[in-house]
């Protein structure tokens, strides 16, 4: 139990603290954009795009969101404890999944469209991915996320219990990692119990699974797309990005 921290709620206020100052865009600039919408032109230059630019284009931008990801697990109390190679394989399994828990915050359900390149897109924007069904489970996702109406508060805990996750592939020093799991898990409990929101902590487990799913489609995509397209997967993706994810 990290020294650092005498109680549950320091424990849970360093993590909601790191999770707003790493949030990259802060929710009152989200609403503002949420009926800023692509043009049908803008929709057809981006469809119209070939399958590797667009696969870095979107490759580029997510990975801006994996960068702020980076920076909030290195405030976790406890995370910088584990070892480098412990916190390189908990961010390689955990980055896009905590992206995508996030990316619920740049969600809108009315109109099902996400944040992308400074407006609101739909599922269309992304048909030159040539990857529909990883699209469409990337929404469904934000969306179920987004019917849980999470606070900020519920966010930041969950998000750090995604990433510190002791039963991740090739970790050195398991125990120690579980230790930080299991302070993260109180917090989380902590906060859900003060909102009496019991249920919602059986609802997010079962989020977890989803996520471990959706990542593994975004990795089998990847391969897909690194194996017809090398060079750009190699030479023009962002480093972070081959990094994490190739
Ligand atoms: C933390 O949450 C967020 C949410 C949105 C954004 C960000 N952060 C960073 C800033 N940002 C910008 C600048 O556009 C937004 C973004 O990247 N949007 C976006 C990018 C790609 C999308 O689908 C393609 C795709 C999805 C999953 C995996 C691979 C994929 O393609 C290869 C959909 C939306």
């Amino acid at each position: 139990y990290p020294h650092s921290l005498r109680n549950i709620d320091e424990l849970c206020a360093s993590i909601v603290r790191s999770h707003r100052e790493t949030s990259q865009f802060p929710l009152g600039e989200l609403q503002a954009l949420r009926w800023k919408l692509f043009s049908r032109e803008e929709i057809q230059a981006y469809q119209s795009k070939s399958v590797d630019d667009m696969w870095q284009h979107c490759a580029i931008r997510l990975t801006d969101a994996v960068q702020y990801v980076v920076e909030f697990a290195k405030h976790i109390p406890g995370f910088r404890m584990l070892s480098q190679n412990d916190q390189i394989a908990l961010l390689k399994t955990g980055s896009m999944e905590v992206v995508l828990v996030r990316m619920c915050r740049f969600f809108n359900t009315e109109n099902n469209t996400v944040f992308f390149d400074g407006k609101f897109a739909g599922v269309e924007v992304f048909k030159s991915l040539a990857s529909g069904d990883l699209i469409t489970a990337v929404f469904d996702f934000a969306h179920d996320m987004c019917a849980l109406k999470l606070t900020e508060q519920q966010i930041a805990l969950f998000s750090a219990l995604v990433l510190i996750n002791a039963d991740r592939p090739c970790l050195e020093d398991r125990g120690r990692v579980q230790r930080v799991q299991r302070s993260v898990e109180l917090g989380l409990r902590h906060i859900l119990q003060r909102d009496n929101l019991e249920g919602l902590l059986h609802k997010l487990y079962q989020r977890m699974a989803v996520l471990r799913s959706l990542c593994s489609l975004h990795m089998e995509k990847l391969r897909w797309f690194s194996q017809r397209y090398p060079l750009t997967a190699h030479s023009l993706f962002p480093p972070l990005y081959k990094e994490l994810f190739a």
